[in-house]
This record gives structure tokens, sequence and C-alpha cells, in this order.
């Protein structure tokens, strides 16, 4: 197998953008966090005075910024219009509205659309997370890969990230972003049917890595 597309789906918190990078830099390849392509055009949708909670609004806009990701695992970017985006797209303003703007169908076809054009011009094949790639974005992916781990878990990783939150405040905003995912209608968060499950409550970051690179290794072997 010269190129490689790997799919690495899970609910928030469960280590996909830190497994996902790690293992893109392990093994030459690129890296996309579709999870900041939806939080970019939720920037662009609050920054423009967009009702969020209106999506005839917001699929009348959704076409209008110009969403850029690099793809280097080591240096991943995200720019709209121009501008870069990647610390403005992690305010908790934009977490609490991204479920309500990529659920919006018109949003979503639009950025499907981009993820894969980014990763068929991958040379040495791609890592990309999100929600929904092995189920709609890159279905013939070679690996699918779904993370999870318990709320607890994940909760107590994203306080350790956000010095000082609360982790009961944590874990329930954690719970209802991935209720508001799994439950849309259009590509929910979900585990595609081929998908290898790795709970990773139990993990350390460093095992989870290597895991995923075996995985990989063993489809490598497999398709020679
Ligand atoms: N196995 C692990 N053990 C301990 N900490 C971890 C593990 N995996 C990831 N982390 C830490 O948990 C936090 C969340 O990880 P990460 O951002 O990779 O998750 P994610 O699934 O991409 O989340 P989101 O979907 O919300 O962007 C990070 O601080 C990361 O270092
Ligand atoms: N493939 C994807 C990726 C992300 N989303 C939405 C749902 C998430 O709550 C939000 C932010 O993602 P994160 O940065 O936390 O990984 O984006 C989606 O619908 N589909």
């Amino acid at each position: 197998m010269e190129s490689v597309i790997v799919a690495i789906d899970g609910p928030s918190g469960t280590g996909k953008s830190s497994t996902s990078k790690a293992v893109a830099a392990k093994l030459g390849l690129s890296y996309l966090d579709t999870g900041a392509q939806y939080r970019a055009i939720t920037w662009w949708m609050i920054s423009n005075g967009v009702d969020v909670t209106d999506a005839e609004a917001v699929a009348n806009a959704a076409s209008k910024p110009v969403i850029v990701s690099g793809t280097d695992p080591g240096r991943p970017t995200i720019t709209v219009d121009g501008a870069d985006a990647a610390g403005p797209i992690r305010t908790e303003e934009v977490t609490s509205k991204v479920s309500a703007v990529s659920a919006v169908p018109e949003v979503r076809s639009l950025i499907t659309e981009l993820q894969r054009s980014i990763a068929r011009s991958a040379e040495h094949g791609i890592v990309v997370e999100g929600r929904d790639i092995g189920t709609t974005v890159l279905p013939d992916a070679d690996l699918k890969i779904f993370l999870t781990a318990s709320p607890e878990a994940r909760a107590a990783r994203r306080s350790g990230e956000l010095k000082g939150a609360d982790v009961h405040a944590t874990k329930e905003a954690l719970i209802k972003r991935d209720a508001a995912d799994s439950s849309r209608k259009t590509s929910p968060l979900a585990k595609a049917g081929d998908a290898v499950e790795v709970d990773t409550t139990d993990l350390t970051l460093d095992q989870v890595i290597e895991c995923v690179v075996t995985l990989v290794d063993e489809k490598r072997t497999a398709a020679k």
C-alpha cells in the first residue's frame, strides 16, 4: 500500500487530535483536523453577525468563508479568509455554538467536499479525524478507528488542559455536545461498521498512538 488513508472518529476528548497528529508524524502522513474546520465556519458566522440558531441563515451564508487547512502534523494551521483562526476557534463561545452550525446540511456538504479534496491531494496519505469520517467523508478509508473513553476520563483530560476548570461542568458540557453531535440528522457522530474501537480510558496517549501505528502497519503488510 503506497499511500494510506486513516479515519479516526470518536466523541470529544477521546484523544483524536493528539493521536492523529502523532501517528501522522510518525508515519510521514498528512493530518487533517475536521473539527477545526467546523469551528472555523462557526467563528466566521459569529464574527459576521449570523444567528447560529437560524439554520436557514447559516445555510445561506455557508459558502461565503474561505477556509484553508494546513496539513503538516507538526504544524497544523487553519485560516478563514486569509486570517489565522487557530486561536479564535478554541473559545468557549465557538465550542458552545459549533454543534448547531455543524448540524446544518449545507454546511456539512460544503465542508465534506473540502475534506475529500484535501484527502485526495495528500501525496503519501493522510490521517483525518472527526465525527463522520469513517461513515460519510471517507467510507473507503484503508483503516477506520473509533476512539472512546469514559466521560470521567475525558472531563479530567479537558480540565487539565483548561487549568482550573470545574471537572463536573466540563463533563456536563462534553456530554451535551456529544448528544447534539450524535443526534443530528445529517452524518451524526457514529462508529462505522468496519471501524476498530479503541477504549482509551485506561491507556496512556503513547499506548494509543502505538496501538494505531500497529494497526496501520498490519493493514500495509496485509495489502502487500
Ligand atoms: N490516552 C490519553 N491519556 C491521557 N490524556 C490524553 C489521552 N489522549 C489524549 N489525552 C489528552 O486529552 C486532551 C484531549 O485530547 P484531544 O484534544 O486529542 O481529544 P479530541 O478527541 O481530539 O477532542 P475534541 O474532539 O474535543 O477536539 C488533551 O489534553 C490530550 O493531551
Ligand atoms: N467530522 C466532524 C468534526 C467535527 N464536527 C463538529 C462536532 C464537534 O462538536 C465540533 C468541534 O469538533 P472538535 O474540534 O471538538 O473535534 O465540530 C462534526 O460535526 N464533524
